[in-house]
């Protein structure tokens, strides 16, 4: 089975500290001034296969003339993957305005697991500070999931304008945990066996833009086989789910790069939308795929969805074959719980 590209562990004493190397890549892109707060742009150049990084410099001057007034801005690129969470931490320790993910899914998410550490918020270094750090998005990824619930396109200035309104809503977080008890943090959607193997494929496709998804989905459909699992739905009785093709846990709507999964979930909301796919075969799948695309595949046989707060899922023969990922990340293991944090975050809408 394959291995995951970066494990987040929120608990690692090793990201408390961060080199000099961290520091300094957070620089100052307009004329600092202490009397303004600190707005921390996070960029990933490699999102989006290369294109978030080159948007990322045509954007900067105008970033500078539209916020510089009313703030500071912070300009930190990624070096790699889980670099983002280093820089949120130390951004909001510093007493940070704002961090903005600038990039897809994956940026937003190591953004957001950044906000989090030794399972509690990260909080300003300063007793005295009041102001929360709230958290910003300029959706330019691949699939830019998480943006698609709020109607938000890939469009840098649409963002800029938000950012500079500044209207903050109180967003739930999806807070998971394995064997271990390390928390995990995600925003969007976590996914369990088929949709994860094809995200975990589609993620080698991105140069193809949104239709690596289409290209992860069949290559995960070869020697694909339904597994048994049983559910556990806010503490309440096991339940046996048979033959489960994917189970899908929503913060928000949609993944795969624009597939409406759970239709019903909202980020305000204080509960998920678990949908899950029971019997299905590559020819349901294909049956079905405009209806997941359009959120209609509610009503479709052997397919449930339901509202919950938490849900625990083990396999009932443990193998090694089932893949999960949170936001889009391959997890690597098969989590034991996941839980919402109602409110958990303040995020620029
Ligand atoms: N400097 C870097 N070099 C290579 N990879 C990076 C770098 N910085 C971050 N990453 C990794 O790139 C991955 C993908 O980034 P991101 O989600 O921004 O773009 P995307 O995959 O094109 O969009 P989406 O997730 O919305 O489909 C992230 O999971 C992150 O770990």
């Amino acid at each position: 089975m394959a291995k995951p590209a970066c494990l987040i562990r929120a608990e690692q004493p090793l990201a408390t500290d961060l080199t000099a190397a961290d520091r300094s890549t957070i620089s100052l892109a307009g004329s600092a001034s202490s009397r303004l707060r600190d707005v921390v742009f996070v960029v990933n150049p490699r999102g989006s296969n290369g294109r978030t990084g080159e948007q990322w410099k045509k954007l900067l001057p105008y970033i500078t003339s539209r916020l510089g007034s009313d703030c500071n801005i912070c300009e930190s690129l990624t070096s790699g993957p889980c670099h983002a969470i280093d820089i949120t931490r130390e951004a909001i320790r510093e007493g940070a305005q704002a961090v903005v993910a600038v990039g897809g899914d994956g940026t937003l998410h190591e953004v957001v697991n950044g906000f989090f550490w030794g399972g509690e918020p990260v909080a300003s270094h300063d007793p005295k500070s009041s102001h929360k750090t709230a958290l910003g998005l300029i959706p330019l990824g691949t699939g830019s999931d998480f943006a698609r619930t709020y109607g938000w396109k890939n469009d840098p200035h649409d963002a800029i304008e938000r950012i500079a309104k500044g209207l903050r809503s109180r967003i739930d977080v999806g807070v998971i945990s394995g064997e271990s008890g390390d928390p995990h943090y995600f925003i969007n959607e976590a996914d369990i066996h088929l949709s994860a193997k094809a995200g975990y494929y589609a993620s080698r496709y991105k140069k193809f833009g949104n239709l690596c998804y289409v290209i992860g989905a069949l290559q995960a459909f070869f020697r694909h086989q339904n597994r048994d699992l049983r559910i556990k739905v806010d503490g309440g009785e096991w339940e046996v789910c048979s033959q489960v093709t994917a189970l899908c846990v929503g913060n928000a709507k949609y993944f795969g790069g624009g597939m409406k999964i759970a239709p019903n979930a909202d980020p305000s909301s204080g509960n998920f939308e678990v949908v899950i796919l029971q019997d299905f075969r590559w020819h349901d799948f294909i049956l079905n795929l405009h209806k997941l695309y359009n959120g209609t595949h509610l009503s479709v046989k052997n397919v449930f969805s339901r509202s919950v707060q938490s849900i625990e899922v083990e396999e009932i023969i443990p193998s090694d074959s089932i893949y999960v990922q949170s936001d889009g990340e391959y997890l690597g293991f098969l989590p034991r719980k996941f839980c919402i944090l109602p409110g958990a975050i303040e995020m620029i809408c």
